[in-house]
C-alpha cells in the first residue's frame, strides 16, 4: 500500500477582498498522487503554488475541500493521533524545539509525548547526536543556535519517534552552503539506516538533487510534472549559472559559447550567465570569459526552481 495517496486532493480558500466581497482561491486543484514507501521525493514549484497546503493536508492540520488523502494508510484529520506515531514533520520556518530550553530538554519532553520506553530514548538520543553532530550544543537554549545548528536539532527530533514518513517543508532555507551539505547528509543517511521515506519541499535545485528519486512539480495548484530529476532535465536543461565579477565595466557579455546572459549590474562589473552543465563547464565558460575581460572573482549558483518551473512551461509552449 503507498505511504502517501491522493486522490482528487483540492482545497479552496476564501480571501477577503475590499468591501464586503470575498474571494475563493484554489491552492490545490484535483491532486492525485501515490508514493510508495521507501521513496525519496522532492514536491517543488514556484511561491504560492500550493506546496505548504498540501503538506498540511497530508499532516492532517488542514482539512481538504474535497478529495481525499491517506497519509501512511490513515486519515490524516480524523485518525492524527495514530498518524503523529509514524510520522515526523519538519518546517523550516517554525520550530517543534522548546527556545528557552536547551536542546536535550527538547528530546525528554517529545519522547515523553511519544511515550517512548526509556531505553528506547537512549538508544534513539545517543544515535541521532552522534549522526547529527548534536552533542557540543545539547546544553545550549535553542534560542541561541545557529540557524544550521537549530535546523539540525528540528530534524533530529522529528525522528526522535523513528517515523517511516518523514515530511519536510523548506529545510534548508536560509542555511549556509556547508550546512545545507550537511543537512542533506545527515538525511541520506538517515535514509539508508533506517529506509525512511521522505518527501520534502524545497526551492532550492541542490537538495532535489542530492537527496530525491522523484520530482513532483506543482504550479498554481495542478500537477505539472511527476518523474525523476533526468526526465525534468530532459525537458528542461538544468542550468547553472556563473557569476563573474569583472576588474572593470565591461559590454554584455552576449557571445560566449554554449552561455545565455542574464542580466549585468554596476555597468557591467558584474554579470550573470546560464549554461548548461551537460553542454559545458563552469571552467570552460571562464576561460571564454577571460579572453574578453579580466575576472576579480566568480561563484556558481545551483538551477533555481523558478526559472525550471518557467522553462517547463515554454517548454511545452504554454
Ligand atoms: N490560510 C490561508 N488563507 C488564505 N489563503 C491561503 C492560506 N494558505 C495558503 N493560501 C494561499 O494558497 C496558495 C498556496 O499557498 P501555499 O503556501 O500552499 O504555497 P507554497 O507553494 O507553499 O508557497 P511558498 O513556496 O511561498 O511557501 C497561495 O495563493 C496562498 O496565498
Amino acid at each position: 500500500m503507498p505511504i502517501i495517496q491522493t486522490e482528487a486532493l483540492t482545497r479552496r480558500f476564501r480571501l477577503r477582498t475590499k468591501g464586503f466581497r470575498s474571494r475563493e482561491i484554489t491552492a490545490i486543484d484535483d491532486l492525485t498522487i501515490s508514493i510508495e514507501a521507501g521513496e525519496s521525493v522532492g514536491y517543488i514549484g514556484a511561491n504560492g503554488a500550493g506546496k505548504s497546503t498540501t503538506i498540511k493536508m497530508l499532516a492532517g492540520i488542514l482539512v481538504p475541500s474535497s478529495g481525499t488523502a491517506l497519509t501512511c494508510g490513515l486519515q490524516p484529520v480524523s485518525q492524527r493521533r495514530q498518524l503523529a506515531r509514524r510520522l515526523g514533520v519538519v518546517f523550516g520556518q517554525r520550530s517543534q524545539l522548546w527556545w528557552d530550553l536547551p536542546l536535550a530538554e527538547s528530546f525528554r519532553i517529545l519522547a515523553a509525548i511519544h511515550d517512548l520506553s526509556r531505553d528506547r530514548e537512549r538508544e534513539r538520543t545517543a544515535e541521532l547526536v552522534e549522526n547529527m553532530e548534536l552533542e557540543e550544543f545539547l546544553a545550549t537554549p535553542v534560542r541561541q543556535l545557529s540557524l544550521g545548528q537549530r535546523m539540525r536539532g528540528e530534524v533530529a527530533v522529528a525522528l526522535l519517534h523513528s517515523p517511516e514518513l518523514l515530511v519536510l517543508d523548506e529545510p534548508t532555507i536560509g542555511l549556509d552552503v556547508v550546512s545545507k551539505q550537511r543537512l542533506r547528509e545527515f538525511l541520506l543517511a538517515e535514509r539508508a539506516a533506517h529506509g525512511t521515506t521522505l518527501l520534502l519541499t524545497t526551492h532550492d535545485m541542490g537538495d532535489v538533487s542530492r537527496l530525491c528519486e522523484r520530482i513532483l512539480l506543482v504550479d498554481q495548484g495542478r500537477l505539472a510534472y511527476d518523474g525523476s530529476l533526468a526526465g525534468l532535465s530532459r525537458t528542461v536543461a538544468m542550468r547553472r549559472v556563473l557569476v563573474v565579477d569583472l576588474a572593470e565595466p565591461t559590454p554584455d557579455l552576449h557571445d560566449l559559447p554554449h552561455a545565455e546572459h542574464l542580466g549585468s549590474e554596476a555597468d557591467g562589473l558584474r554579470q550573470r550567465l546560464a549554461f548548461d552543465p551537460e553542454v559545458t563547464t563552469a571552467a570552460a565558460l571562464l576561460a571564454a570569459v577571460s579572453e574578453q575581460a579580466a575576472v576579480r572573482d566568480l561563484s556558481v549558483e545551483e538551477p533555481d526552481v523558478e526559472d525550471v518551473v518557467r522553462r517547463v512551461y515554454v517548454s511545452r509552449g504554454r
